[in-house]
């Protein structure tokens, strides 16, 4: 029945040719997904033949599957695509040959991070000249379920109205169980996701990078630690509850990462942010877990939002200019987030919103201010994308230059601060499906 969405392609074309999907769907198990608010949705089994728990979100995102189900924020998350055809490019091999400058993946970690997937149509064939297997078999080796048939489209209106709500994948024999009491259901946010995907040791790339970046791992994506390395920065990675006060003066700048879960689990990190903010006046730039963090330690509330923004589209306005960042101008930007800061006014002294969502008016940035004397700038939305629009990607090479300017002129003694925007500028790369 999906073969009507596969371009034939001549006989010629053997990079692209399809490939059947090994093991989806063969035996037809059901599966169903149930909602702590009373609703079942059933389809068919896809993946690993297991139930699981989770919390119910949905991602509005047209590609990037693979990149989506790597992001480690996804953790402990049974991601609903609105899109209806899932699969069709299959999954690349995810490993890179170790280099002193390479992150050694494709995709955004290791492996799958999300608890399942739910999808109204999961291609059984699937064709892209890197993928080395299908989105079914992906999927059973790394023990995550999917389930295919229903309509995603119906699921999302729900969460829509009700909120990201606890769910339970039942496939094979506990579909006929009788769904879970309310009381059974698990929260994965009464638990330190965080800890659970950050690196436990330090590490370094590039280690003959020209300028020293502590990266505090919240859950790091790939692509963050990527367009870090691609500037040349020299990078080390510490462990989210690491105290970076004890090392501050080794580093020419601070980057605070995203991550799973909610913020308030993460209390020891901005407690020790609020000593660094304080003392220390070097560039700290964070995303998503990490712009939250930041603005906690700055004196803001971070509250849950009611089913989060999960996608590629989000339109976020500029309410300041910085770097390659201009005021008044409206980026398309991709998200993947349940909590968010409040908007309060006045905002803490030295701080200043930077970009706000476009379609709720929730806080999408915050700087602090020119006044200040400090560099510290966090955005809920991804700039790195991966998957999503690179409009954002300039971020990164503003950061980098910052930590430059602000090194150089330790050493120096110039004032390198006002050729910040002459710094060459990466192009963007063109909206792709891999990072
Ligand atoms: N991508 C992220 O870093 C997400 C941050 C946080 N876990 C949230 O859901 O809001």
């Amino acid at each position: 029945m999906l073969t009507r969405y596969l371009i034939r392609l001549p006989q010629t074309c053997r990079g692209l040719a399809t490939h059947a999907s090994a093991g989806s769907l063969s035996a037809a198990i059901p599966a169903a997904l149930h909602l702590k608010t009373g609703q079942t949705f059933t389809g068919k089994s896809f993946g690993a033949p297991r139930s699981v728990w989770g919390e119910t979100v949905f991602s509005t995102s047209i590609t990037s599957y693979t990149e989506s189900m790597t992001d480690p924020s996804y953790r402990g998350q049974i991601l609903v695509f609105t899109t209806p055809l899932i699969g069709n490019y299959g999954v690349p091999l995810n490993t890179t040959p170790k280099d002193s400058r390479d992150v050694g993946v494709v995709l955004e970690s290791k492996g799958i991070q999300c608890s399942a997937i739910i999808v109204t149509d999961v291609a059984e064939k699937y064709s892209h000249h890197s993928a080395v297997e299908s989105l079914a078999s992906w999927c059973n080796r790394y023990g995550v379920p999917g389930i295919t048939g229903v309509d995603t489209r119906a699921i999302t209106r729900l969460l829509r109205d009700q909120g990201t709500t606890l769910g339970r994948v039942a496939v094979g024999p506990d579909v006929s169980s009788p769904a879970p009491d309310a009381n059974e259901y698990w929260d994965p946010t009464t638990e330190n996701l965080v800890d659970q995907v950050s690196t436990k040791v330090p590490y370094v790339i590039n280690p003959n990078g020209d300028v020293k970046i502590a990266v505090l791992d919240f859950g790091a994506k790939a692509n963050i630690l990527r367009s870090l390395i691609r500037r040349n920065a020299c990078i080390t990675v510490l462990p989210w509850n690491f105290n970076f006060n004890e090392v501050r003066d080794e580093f020419d700048g601070l980057f605070l990462t995203n991550g799973p879960g909610d913020p308030q689990q993460c209390m020891e990190a901005a407690r020790n942010l609020r000593s660094t903010l304080a003392e220390w006046n070097r560039p700290v730039f964070g995303i998503c877990m990490g712009h939250q963090i930041i603005g906690i330690a700055a004196g803001l509330d971070a509250y849950r939002m009611t089913f989060g923004n999960r996608g590629h589209n989000q339109p976020v306005l500029a309410l300041a200019s910085s770097g390659s960042i201009k005021a008044g101008r409206v980026y398309v930007t991709s998200q993947n987030h349940q909590y968010a800061l409040k908007l309060q006014d006045p905002f803490p002294a030295g701080w200043e919103p930077f970009f706000i969502n476009c379609n709720d008016s929730s806080v999408e940035g915050i700087k602090s201010t020119a006044e200040s004397g400090k560099k510290v700038w966090g955005v809920q939305f991804h700039p790195e994308s991966a998957g999503g629009p690179l409009d954002t990607i300039e971020m990164f090479t503003d950061f980098v230059a910052e930590c430059r300017a602000d090194m150089l002129e330790r050493s120096t003694g110039i004032d390198l601060q006002s050729h910040v925007g002459m710094v060459t500028r990466e192009s963007p790369r063109p909206i792709a499906v891999a990072a």
